[in-house]
């Protein structure tokens, strides 16, 4: 049997995955403050060493518990390799009681203990956050900014443009595995960074990497969309209750009839509105509805509400 610090085990670790992840492997004991590792510790290191790094999450908030979840849920990390650190501690509660991983008060655990770091604070917070954390940045880190708005090189004027910085515009929807990110590398990030990006934000949905330039009409889109989803249920599941469905039944019937055609777009490939055409029967009911919904300015309004928000990510980096 070994004794060895955690510190030390960070040190020996090729990919700096934990020690808990090289517990599991080995099978250890916590012996007053130090780890009791297995005779099978450079087995134990080499399968670390093969493995995803740890992943760090700096704010705990909803994006990154709905990140962390549907991370874990779809295996590409263990809750185990998972720190989140919050100044609140209703978040912190929420987003161990969501993923299981660990949670702590300090931004600095969070970058001892993890090479993949999401910051993940409101735009508005980023400012001290990010002169906070400048020193802790090491060079083994990747950065990955969820914020809404803010450029990279806001970033890069205060870590230097040696810290490895990707950009990424996610959804919630990722605790379903069903997301849609954009991400941008910037500083130092290299192929490999963005490749390792993208097999993360893969694994809870789809992914494409786009120009900085295009991340806040990415945010316009599909940062905020769905939210403009949810109130296209909520709005359909209230005219199946005017017209006389129990409200359950509407809100299913609802979510799985957008569910249904967003699945179309997605997997026939044709045009949305070739698709909205082979439903619409002459003189029958669904050309009477959309004669409502144009009415109604239906397509102006999205079209205006996926601007005011580009426009608002855009308010937000200055
Ligand atoms: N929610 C969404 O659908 C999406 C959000 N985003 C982006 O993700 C980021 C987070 O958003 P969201 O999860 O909704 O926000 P939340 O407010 O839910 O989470 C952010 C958390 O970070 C905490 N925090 C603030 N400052 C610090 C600090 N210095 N150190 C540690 N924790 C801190 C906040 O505390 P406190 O409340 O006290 O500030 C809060 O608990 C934002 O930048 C947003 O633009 C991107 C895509 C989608
Ligand atoms: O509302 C917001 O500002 C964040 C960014 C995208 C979705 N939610």
């Amino acid at each position: 049997m070994k004794s060895l610090s955690p510190l030390i085990v960070y040190k020996t670790a090729p990919a700096a995955m934990g020690y808990r992840a090289l517990s599991e492997i080995c099978g250890t004991r916590i012996l007053n403050g130090n780890i009791t590792l297995g005779d099978n510790l450079d087995q134990g290191i080499q399968k670390m060493g093969e493995a995803q790094p740890r992943i760090g999450f700096i704010g705990a908030g909803r994006m990154a518990t709905a990140l962390a979840a549907g991370l874990t849920t779809a295996k590409i990390t263990a809750a185990s390799e998972i720190i989140a650190s919050d100044v609140l501690a209703e978040g912190r509660q929420r987003f161990s009681d969501t993923t299981g991983a660990a949670v702590t008060e300090s931004n600095a655990d969070v970058f001892a203990a993890a090479e993949i770091v999401f910051v993940a604070v409101k735009p508005q917070s980023l400012p001290s956050l990010l002169n906070e954390i400048q020193p802790y940045i090491k060079p083994q880190h990747l950065l990955i900014s969820i914020a809404a708005g803010v450029a990279m090189e806001t970033f890069l004027e205060v870590l230097g443009t040696d810290a490895r910085l990707v950009r990424v515009m996610p959804n919630t929807p990722c605790l379903v595995g069903a997301s849609a990110s954009a991400f941008s590398l910037g500083g130092a990030a290299t192929t490999e960074d963005g490749a390792l990006v993208h097999r993360l934000l893969s694994a809870v949905g789809v992914a494409v990497e786009v120009p900085e330039s295009l991340l806040d009409a990415v945010t316009g889109l599909s940062g905020s969309g769905p939210a403009y989803g949810y109130l296209m249920i909520e709005a359909l599941s209230d005219g199946g209750v005017r017209m006389g469905l129990p409200r359950d039944i509407a809100t299913t019937l609802a979510a799985q009839t957008l569910l249904g055609a967003a699945k179309m777009v997605l997997e026939t490939g044709q045009h949305p509105g070739a698709l909205k055409d082979a439903v619409t029967s002459p003189g029958g009911t669904t050309i009477a509805g959309l004669h409502a919904l144009e009415n109604g300015g239906f397509r102006g309004t999205v079209i205006n509400a996926v601007e005011a928000a580009t426009r608002r990510s855009q308010e937000l980096g200055k």
